[in-house]
């Protein structure tokens, strides 16, 4: 039987902070990396980007994967053993806990004493036809991480989403695009009434009621123009933007520990403010499986670094 101290289940930018300060805390962390876990490659989200322009440390920027390379070596170069499986069933009801990996559910479990989730979420997209073409090529699901980018810059940019974070969005891209469409796929948009406000008193703002986009059109390279259509009347049209911002929510990569941990009602993990702490001592959680406003790298960063030291508290307190 395997027994670690500490396990880490995920890969991105929480679980590698997490790991560096654990190793080096000498808490000998082992780190499931995923196999394509939750659809998404070992390194997490940042993997499916391009150029990272705003993560403290890289003046000049550097590609996504790149980052999540460096931050996997900086894991192992303390001792991290890193193990590319997903874990695919927990039960953290008694201690040590148990954990699975996936196509081995019914073999002998992994016992651990302590773990930290950081399994991410992914960007709902609504994979249009063209969509794979264009996808960072004009098409993103993030303002706050491409909306600087010169492919935007005094374009015209729809934002798909009639929710808070999507006016959220919008009014964030009018401070680089020449003007914001809003498409809304109802004839009102769930929005809270202040963030209406807001969206309706800029003059940058347009917003299109009961319109779905039906496809992604480009000269090959980049997106410029979405497919559009009216879903009272049936018109169809092309809107002529070079930005497309998805903002119709995340998933969060949480369905294995669903009976496990406290979750919200969007399914993100629950930690008590300020700290990891899950609903199960012994369990905590970082990066954007128990984030569901910030979403950024550094802030993944941030919590995997506090995950690891409640962690390494919570360890040490054992031993007395
Ligand atoms: C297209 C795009 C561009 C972005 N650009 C920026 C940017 O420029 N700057 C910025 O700061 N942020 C950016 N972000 C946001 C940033 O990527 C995320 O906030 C950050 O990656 C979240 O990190 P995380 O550690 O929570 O996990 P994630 O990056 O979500 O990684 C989680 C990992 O865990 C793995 N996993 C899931 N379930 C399991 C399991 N059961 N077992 C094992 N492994 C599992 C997944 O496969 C995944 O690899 C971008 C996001 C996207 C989608």
């Amino acid at each position: 039987m395997t027994h670690n101290k500490v396990t880490i289940i995920g890969s991105g930018p929480a679980a590698h902070t997490a790991a560096i300060y654990l190793a080096r805390a000498e808490m000998q962390p082992v780190l499931y990396e995923g196999m394509m876990a939750n659809g998404i490659a070992p390194g997490g989200q940042l993997t499916t980007t391009t150029e990272i322009e705003n993560f403290p440390g890289f003046p000049d920027g550097l590609m996504g994967s790149e980052l999540m390379e460096r931050m996997k070596k900086q894991s192992q170069r303390f001792g991290t053993e890193v193990i590319t499986e997903t874990i695919s069933k927990v039960d953290f009801s008694s201690k040590p806990f148990k954990l699975w990996t996936e196509f081995n559910e019914d073999a002998e479990p992994i016992t651990t004493d302590a773990v930290v989730i950081a399994t991410g979420a992914s960007a709902k997209r609504l994979h249009l036809p063209g969509e794979e073409t264009y996808w960072q090529q004009g098409i993103s699901a993030c303002a706050v991480c491409d909306g600087a980018v010169p492919i935007f810059r005094n374009k015209p940019l729809a934002v798909i989403g009639g929710g808070d974070s999507a006016c959220e969005e919008a009014l964030f891209l009018t401070k680089y695009g020449s003007k914001v469409i809003m498409l809304v796929r109802k004839d009102h948009m769930r929005a809270s009434t202040i963030m209406r406000k807001r969206v309706a008193a800029n003059k940058k703002l347009e917003i299109l009621y009961n319109t779905v986009s039906v496809d992604a059109k480009g000269d090959g390279k980049f997106l410029n123009a979405l497919g559009i259509k009216n879903v009272k009347t049936g018109e169809t049209k092309d809107l002529q933007v070079n930005g497309l911002f998805y903002a119709i929510g995340h998933t969060p990569a949480t369905k294995v520990f669903e009976e496990q941990l406290e979750t919200d009602e969007n399914g993100y993990i629950k930690t008590q403010p300020g700290t990891s702490f899950t609903s199960v001592p012994g369990v905590f959680a970082a990066g954007d499986v128990q984030d569901k406003k910030y979403r950024q790298a550094i802030t993944s960063a941030g919590t995997g670094c506090m995950a690891a030291l409640d962690a390494e508290h919570y360890l040490s307190s054992l031993e007395i």
